[in-house]
């Protein structure tokens, strides 16, 4: 269903990755590793349609995705290292923005990342860990069949991460599809591996 071919992608004179190639069908995952600049976040901004590849294409069951990028935008949740927050707005608001362009309930987004207790809070007032686990919350409001994750699990303690694992495989229960850069263990199983 995602076809990775033949991907190339300099930054500036330098070659950052040439030549990977991967293909992922309905409610697989893959994990990409490799050391700090390796490429992982790249990967991800192309295999979000944001950033273009040098060579080679992106293709979303047989189709380039680039014939169509608001197609794919539409059916992909990306993960940023940014959590993309309003500070100002509460908990429950901040993720009312996204429920209002995907539709899905708020209450029980927050409830799949034990942030129900602090809906009414402004988003500016919470622990790091905390604000990753609201931009999760927007993984759990309506489905989509691609997620792109870039440290999905940075800044989470155990029992967070713990919690991922279920929202991770109803996703893929359903045919979603996951792929994630992480330098940490995952709760994902059955999860082929790109080394970058
Ligand atoms: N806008 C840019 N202009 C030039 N080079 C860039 C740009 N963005 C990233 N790079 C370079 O591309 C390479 C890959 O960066 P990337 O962020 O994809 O690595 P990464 O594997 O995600 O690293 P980390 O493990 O540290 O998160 C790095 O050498 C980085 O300096």
């Amino acid at each position: 269903m995602l076809e990775a071919r033949e991907l190339s992608c300099l930054r500036g004179e330098r070659v950052v990755f040439a030549g990977r190639s991967f293909a992922l069908p309905a409610g697989a995952a893959l994990l990409l590793t490799g050391a700090n600049g390796a490429g992982k976040s790249t990967m991800l901004r192309i295999l979000s349609g944001l950033l273009r590849p040098a060579e080679g294409a992106v293709l979303w069951r047989g189709g380039d995705i680039a014939a169509d990028p608001s197609a794919h935008a539409m059916r992909l949740r990306y993960l940023s290292h940014q959590d993309a927050l309003k500070p100002a707005l509460t908990v429950a608001e901040n993720l009312e923005l996204f429920a209002a362009l995907w539709g899905g309930e708020v209450e029980p987004a927050l409830e799949a990342v034990a942030l129900a207790p602090l809906a009414d809070l402004p988003a500016r007032v919470l622990s790091s860990g905390q604000k990753r686990r609201l931009a999760l919350a927007r993984l759990a409001l309506a489905p989509a069949a691609l997620w792109l994750l870039d440290e999905p699990s940075t800044g989470l303690d155990a029992a967070s991460v713990a919690r991922l694992g279920p929202l991770l495989a109803a996703h893929r229960a359903a045919g979603g599809i996951v792929v994630a850069a992480t330098h940490l263990p995952l709760p994902l199983p059955d999860v082929q591996e790109l080394r970058l």
